[in-house]
C-alpha cells in the first residue's frame, strides 16, 4: 500500500506517520512544506500525479490557538481551504480512492447541545474566535461528501477534539491550551516565579485527546471497511467524531498541569483575554460502537508530553 501522509512532521502527521512506521509493509510518501507547499493547485497535482498513491491521510494545515485563530483570520481560512482543494481534488484526479481528512470539534455550533453528535453540523451560529478555521474545517467534510456522491470515492473525514502530546507547538501566544501551559508553568518553575497567569476565566470545559490516540483512531476509521464505514455514518453525513468523551474546566487543567510540572506557586486569571466555546465535549458513541475508545488518561498523557517536552527544549517549533 503506497500511502501519502500529508502534514507528516507536524504533531497529528507525526503520530500517524510513527504508527504506520510499526505496522511495516506500507510504501510512505512525505513531502515538508518546503518540499511542496500544498496551497500551490498546480505542485500539487504534479506531485499526485506523479506519484499515484493508493491512499492520503491529510494532516497537514494551518493550526493554531485561541489567539492565533483570532489574530490571523485571513491565513485560517485561506490556507486551509487551498490546501483541501488541492489536496482532495489532485487525488481524485490522480484515481485516489481512499482519503483520510482530519477536522476540527469547532465545526459545531458554539451552543451546540453537550455532548455534540455529528448531526450538529450546520445547525447553529459558530463560535467567532475560530469560525474562519470552522469554516474551511466544514468546506473539508463537505469535499469529501460530494466527491464521493459524484463520484463514488470513499474519502473520510475525522472531527478530533482538542489535542497534545509529542511534537506540539509550544509557542508562548500561538499555541492551543496544553502546550502553552505546559511552557509557563514549566519556566516559572525554573524561575521561581510565585505566579503563573492563565487566560480567560478558566471556567470553559475543554476535552483533550493523546495525540497517539489520535493517530489510531485515524487509521482505525481507515481501515473499517466501505460497509461498516457507512453503516455507521449518515446518509449525507461522512464524519466522525473522535475524543475521550469527558472534559474539564481549564482551571482543572491548569492545576494538573502544575502538578506535573512540580509549580507549587499560585494560579491566577486574565479576564481580557478570550475564553472561546463555553464547552465542546463530543459524543464519541458512533466510533465506540465500531469498536473504537481513547486509552491514555489526560494526567498520564500531561505527563507524557512534559516528559517529551523536557527531552525536546534544544528543538522546539513555534
Ligand atoms: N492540534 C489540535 O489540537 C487539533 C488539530 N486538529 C487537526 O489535526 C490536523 C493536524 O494538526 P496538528 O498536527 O496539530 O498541526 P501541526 O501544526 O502540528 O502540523 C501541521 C502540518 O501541516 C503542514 N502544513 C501546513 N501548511 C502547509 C502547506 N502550505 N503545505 C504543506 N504542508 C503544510 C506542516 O508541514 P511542515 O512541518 O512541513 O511545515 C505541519 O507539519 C489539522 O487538520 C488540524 O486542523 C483538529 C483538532 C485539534
Ligand atoms: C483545537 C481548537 O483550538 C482552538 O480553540 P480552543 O478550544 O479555544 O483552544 P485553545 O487551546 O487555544 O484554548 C482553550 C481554552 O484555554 C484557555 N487558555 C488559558 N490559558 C491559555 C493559554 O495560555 N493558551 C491558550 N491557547 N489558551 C489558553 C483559552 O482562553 C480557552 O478558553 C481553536 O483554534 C479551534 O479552532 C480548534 O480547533
Amino acid at each position: 500500500m503506497k500511502i501519502y501522509i500529508a502534514g507528516h512532521r507536524g504533531m497529528v502527521g507525526s503520530a500517524i506517520l510513527r504508527q504506520l512506521q510499526a505496522q511495516g509493509g506500507h510504501e510512505l510518501i512525505t513531502r515538508t512544506s518546503g518540499e511542496l507547499d500544498l496551497t500551490n493547485q498546480a505542485a500539487v497535482q504534479d506531485f499526485m500525479a506523479a506519484e499515484k498513491p493508493d491512499q492520503v491521510i491529510l494532516a497537514a494545515a494551518k493550526v493554531g490557538g485561541i489567539i492565533a485563530n483570532n489574530t490571523y483570520p485571513a491565513d485560517f481560512i485561506y490556507e486551509n481551504l487551498m490546501i483541501e482543494c488541492n489536496v482532495i481534488h489532485a487525488a481524485y484526479t490522480a484515481g485516489v480512492h481512499k482519503l483520510l481528512q482530519l477536522g476540527s470539534s469547532c465545526i459545531y455550533p458554539r451552543l451546540a447541545e453537550q455532548p455534540m453528535q455529528e448531526n450538529a453540523l450546520l445547525t447553529g451560529t459558530l463560535e467567532p474566535t475560530n469560525e474562519p478555521y470552522a469554516i474551511a474545517k466544514i468546506a473539508g467534510i463537505k469535499l469529501c461528501e460530494s466527491y464521493n456522491r459524484q463520484y463514488g470515492t470513499d474519502y473520510r473525514s475525522v472531527m478530533p477534539t482538542n489535542l497534545y502530546g509529542p511534537g506540539d507547538n509550544f509557542h508562548p501566544e500561538n499555541s492551543h491550551v496544553v502546550p502553552a501551559l505546559i511552557r509557563r508553568f514549566h519556566e516559572a518553575t525554573q524561575n521561581n516565579t510565585p505566579e503563573v497567569v492563565i487566560w480567560g476565566t478558566g471556567k470553559p470545559m475543554r476535552e483533550f485527546l493523546h495525540v497517539d490516540d489520535m493517530a489510531e483512531a485515524s487509521l482505525f476509521v481507515m481501515g473499517l471497511d466501505d460497509a461498516t464505514y457507512r453503516a455507521n455514518t449518515e446518509p449525507m453525513l461522512s464524519h466522525i467524531n473522535v475524543g475521550t468523551g469527558s472534559d474539564v474546566t481549564i482551571g482543572e487543567l491548569a492545576h494538573m498541569v502544575a502538578e506535573v510540572t512540580g509549580f507549587q506557586g499560585a494560579v491566577s486569571f486574565d479576564t481580557d483575554k478570550p475564553d472561546g466555546a463555553p464547552r465542546k465535549l463530543m459524543d464519541v458513541s458512533r466510533l465506540k460502537d465500531m469498536g473504537w475508545s481513547a486509552r491514555i488518561g489526560l494526567k498520564e498523557g500531561l505527563t507524557n508530553a512534559y516528559q517529551w517536552y523536557l527531552d525536546n527544549q534544544t528543538t522546539l517549533r513555534g
